[in-house]
């Protein structure tokens, strides 16, 4: 197994809103974290980057302890990427920039991998919001994460888009070949993106499915 998630909990003051989360991910999955609002599947995803810690628990990548009741290792340190809701792009720089600002000399190999070549010198108010989302992912691989986390990626696209976004998006992650965490209140996207389903419930894992699509790697 790649990731550990071993018996999570988590309060942010007096409720627990995670109860005991228990889930594995294998090396080259793309999963999906569904469940309804509230459910705590933005606060998982926030302790596997290291936003927040959990009160018990541990979270392991590969051999190394992420988190534990004595061990607590900087977001910066654990080689996760992460995609926020508003890709949270500099709005003064342009798509090289913005990339280049993550990881210099990589943007025209990440601007291909996104299939955004010539948009170099586009600045972000100049691109569609599926356009921003990929240079927001080209920005978060160049850093050559070991797991990618994404959080609603498709909240702020338009509906009508919303199919060619997914398919853009599972292509991506095809050629990178990366092990990515999405979290979604959408079943479209969890059974159109993902090999396995882990669904939410008030802070526990309700269900784990795994859907048809094969695994990457
Ligand atoms: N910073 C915070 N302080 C206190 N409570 C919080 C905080 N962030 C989230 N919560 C609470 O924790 C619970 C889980 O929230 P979380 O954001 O993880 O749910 P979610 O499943 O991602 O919801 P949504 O789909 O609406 O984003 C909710 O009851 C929420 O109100």
């Amino acid at each position: 197994m790649f990731l550990y998630i071993e018996d999570i909990w988590f309060k942010y003051d007096k409720e627990f809103v995670l109860k005991g989360v228990d889930f594995q991910i294998s090396k080259g999955e793309t999963v999906a974290i569904l469940g309804e609002s509230g459910s705590g599947k933005s606060t998982i995803l926030r302790i596997i980057a290291g936003f927040e810690r959990q009160q018990k628990g541990i979270i392991r990548l590969e051999d190394q302890i992420l988190s534990s009741k004595n061990k607590f290792l900087l977001p910066e340190k654990r080689h996760i990427g992460f995609v926020f809701q508003d890709y949270a792009l500099f709005p003064h720089m342009t798509v090289k920039q913005n990339i280049e600002y993550a990881k210099k000399g990589k943007y025209k190999n990440m601007l291909k991998l996104v299939d955004l070549e010539g948009f170099e010198n586009r600045y972000p108010h100049e691109l569609s919001g599926g356009q921003q989302q990929r240079v927001a992912l080209a920005r978060t691989l160049a850093v050559e994460p070991k797991l990618l986390l994404l959080d609603e990626p498709f909240s702020n696209l338009d509906e009508m888009l919303k199919d060619k976004i997914r398919n853009d998006l599972k292509n991506i992650l095809k050629k990178a070949k990366i092990t990515t965490i999405i979290v979604t209140h959408d079943k479209n996207d969890a059974y159109a993106l993902a090999n396995k389903i882990i669904t939410l419930k008030d802070g526990k894992v309700e269900n784990i499915e795994n859907t048809k699509i094969k695994v990457m790697m």
